[in-house]
């Protein structure tokens, strides 16, 4: 069984997430998310990327890093309010490994 430190905290961050469905809004601030609903859990992850947009523009590192991570939680939220598995993402960036991004755009194109 893989500990904590073999495990990617994303990982980690998506089954607390998962495990928030159905608690109190009052104490977490994940079920308040749920509760809410995907669309305004989207509308959030928007507000949430434009303030990591405005720090890579800005240039500061740090708060950069910050704003990601906001960013990436609430991503994980909208991916357990809607059902989508981490390890779908992982397979869909992994298929693309090996494959230049030109690649990439040429075959969603056909795809099109
Ligand atoms: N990683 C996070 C995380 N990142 C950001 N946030 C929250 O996201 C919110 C974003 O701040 P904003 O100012 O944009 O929003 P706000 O004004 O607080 O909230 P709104 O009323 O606007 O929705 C803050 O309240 C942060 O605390 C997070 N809340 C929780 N987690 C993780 O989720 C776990 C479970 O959290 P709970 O469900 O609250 O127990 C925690 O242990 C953390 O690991």
């Amino acid at each position: 069984m893989a500990t904590d430190s073999e495990t990617h905290v994303l990982d980690r961050l998506q089954a607390v997430i998962d495990s928030r469905h159905g608690s109190d809004p009052e104490t977490s601030y994940t079920a308040k998310l749920l509760d809410q609903g995907p669309e305004k859990i989207a509308k959030k992850l928007g507000e949430e990327a434009v303030e990591a947009v405005i720090e890579g523009v800005r240039g500061d590192t740090k708060r950069l890093a910050a704003e990601s991570a906001d960013m990436l939680y609430h991503l994980l939220v909208l991916w357990s309010a809607r059902g989508v598995r981490p390890d779908d993402v992982w397979q869909a960036l992994e298929a693309r490994m090996g494959t230049s991004g030109i690649e990439e755009k040429k075959a969603r194109k056909k795809l099109a």
